[in-house]
């Protein structure tokens, strides 16, 4: 049918986004600085400002038994699940369905004092790639949300300070088939999960604060989310 007038963007933004997140937090050069670890999960981030405003890009690397890449981007890309992980968020409404795998989402967060409350006005895609560095292991599976206009609800019209944000979810599963030929279970399956985010609070907000609140809330946030979907998925089946 005819094209969407976001879809050059979607396919830009994501071929873009997942090749940044293959890359290793040591490929990137310098800069990275780990900040969070838990079990598995790595946190890094490197120290960015845009006009005086707290931009760090993060980058978290989590390896998690029992899902698949499938499975983690299907429970972070349905909305109908959101309010289930989501800790900081006060609203989501879902503005326009693009395609059954494109969807255009407005979210307020809670307030975090001593800033203004925000919100964002963001397209997200869901989409599965081949493994060009293991051709004949399972696709990745990859959800990326990044920021866009609407004109149906201008930035900083009302209460919220409009944020910007690119966010990609990189998802590569491995399986450890059985010895003896069993079916594969979830015992034989794990999830290699790349988040990268970079989140610009559109107005100001202090540095300290801002930094004190990554710390805290992304940790939280990958760790609550990851159990989430381990939790949705135990007695259901894999799904590839
Ligand atoms: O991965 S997503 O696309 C999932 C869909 O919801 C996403 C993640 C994070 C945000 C987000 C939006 C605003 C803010 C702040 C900035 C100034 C005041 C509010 C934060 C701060 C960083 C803290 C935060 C970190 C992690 C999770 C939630 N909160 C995060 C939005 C979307």
């Amino acid at each position: 049918g005819s094209q969407h007038r976001l879809w050059p963007e979607i396919e830009k933004t994501v071929k873009q986004q997942v090749e940044m997140a293959k890359l290793g937090v040591g490929e990137c050069g310098t800069g990275w600085q780990l900040f969070a670890e838990d079990g598995e999960m790595r946190m890094y981030r490197r120290e960015e400002e845009v006009d005086g405003m707290v931009v760090d890009p993060l980058k978290a690397v989590h390896v998690v038994k029992g899902i698949t890449g499938h499975e983690v981007c299907h429970y972070f890309f349905n909305p109908q699940y959101r309010y289930d992980w989501e800790t900081t968020l006060e609203q989501m409404t879902v503005l326009e369905t693009i395609s059954e795998d494109s969807l255009l989402f407005l979210q307020t967060h809670k307030r975090i004092w001593p800033a203004s409350q925000r919100d964002v006005v963001f397209w997200s895609h869901m989409r599965k790639l081949p493994d060009d560095q293991d051709q004949d292991g399972p696709d990745i599976w990859t959800v990326v949300n990044n920021s866009t206009e609407d004109s149906e609800h201008p930035a900083n019209a009302g209460k919220c300070v409009r944020i910007y944000l690119t966010v990609c979810l990189m998802c590569q599963t491995r399986v450890d088939p059985p010895k003896d030929g069993a079916p594969i279970s979830r015992d034989n399956v794990s999830c290699k999960i790349t988040y990268c985010s970079v989140v610009n609070p559109g107005g100001w907000a202090p540095a300290s604060v801002l930094r004190a609140v990554y710390k805290r809330e992304y940790p939280k946030f990958l760790k609550r989310f990851t159990a989430y979907v381990k939790n949705q998925t135990k007695n259901k089946p894999l799904m590839f």
